[in-house]
């Protein structure tokens, strides 16, 4: 499996409504180079998020691509993900590991908060997640966070820091100069016209900073 590092694709029921266009659309950014994927999907039809989840999670593992369940803990646990990502209302981090085991990854929302991620690296999360860093269309009311936060964050922690909000090519690179290690990206992936030469264009921002 990939390490942790590099575009973190997360899907959405709105950009992606079905089973043919969820599973075409996660395909192409895999091709472009994205390393993690993760099913957001924020619908109550349990059976389709079932379903999809078992088949996003054939074609990750398929590519050697890194899987995780957004919130939900069981769907992870069930489907086969490598990991699950729980926000602050979410479930515990305690309950997650407990229910995926020692090598599952488990990522957590820590929002504008350092001492959020510093409890949850202290928790045994896997990496942490601050956001938002722009202005978001899958999230508008997303809580600011500002990018001194990753070179903050960088500076005491050692797991992989992820930064999501609002993150497109033009502004990628002032989050990994500040010191994310991962960006998470919903709408300038999956709403492009090309998600490979998309995806592939993130995967350049980090090749530019090394
Ligand atoms: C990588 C990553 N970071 C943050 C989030 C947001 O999680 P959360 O605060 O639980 O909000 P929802 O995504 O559940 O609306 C995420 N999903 N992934
Ligand atoms: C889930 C989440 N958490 C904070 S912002 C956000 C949405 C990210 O989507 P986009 O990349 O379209 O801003
Ligand atoms: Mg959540």
């Amino acid at each position: 499996m990939n390490p942790l590092h590099g575009l973190y694709a997360i899907t959405d029921n709105t950009l992606m409504p079905d089973d043919q266009t969820l599973l075409s659309y996660v395909q192409q950014a895999i091709l472009g180079g994205a390393h993690v994927i993760q099913y957001r999907d924020k619908t109550s039809d349990t059976e389709k998020r079932y379903r999809q989840a078992r088949l996003l999670n054939e074609l990750c593992r398929a590519h050697n691509r890194t899987f995780v369940i957004n919130d939900d803990v069981q769907l992870a646990h069930q489907c086969g993900a490598h990991g699950v990502h729980i926000g602050q209302k979410d479930s515990a981090i305690e309950i997650a590991r407990q229910t995926l085991g020692a090598n599952a990854i488990i990522g957590v929302t820590c929002h504008d908060q350092l001492s959020l991620a510093n409890s949850a690296a202290l928790a045994g999360a896997d990496y942490v997640a601050f956001g938002a860093f722009f202005p978001s269309k899958t999230k508008p009311n997303a809580k600011p966070a500002p990018l001194s936060l990753l070179g903050e964050a960088k500076s005491i922690l050692s797991c992989p820091i992820v930064a999501i909000g609002g993150i497109t090519v033009d502004n990628a690179s002032q989050t990994i100069t500040a010191g994310a290690d991962m960006i998470a990206v919903v709408h300038s992936l999956f709403a492009a016209e090309s998600i490979t030469q998309q995806a592939e264009a993130f995967a350049h921002a980090f090749n530019w900073n090394e």
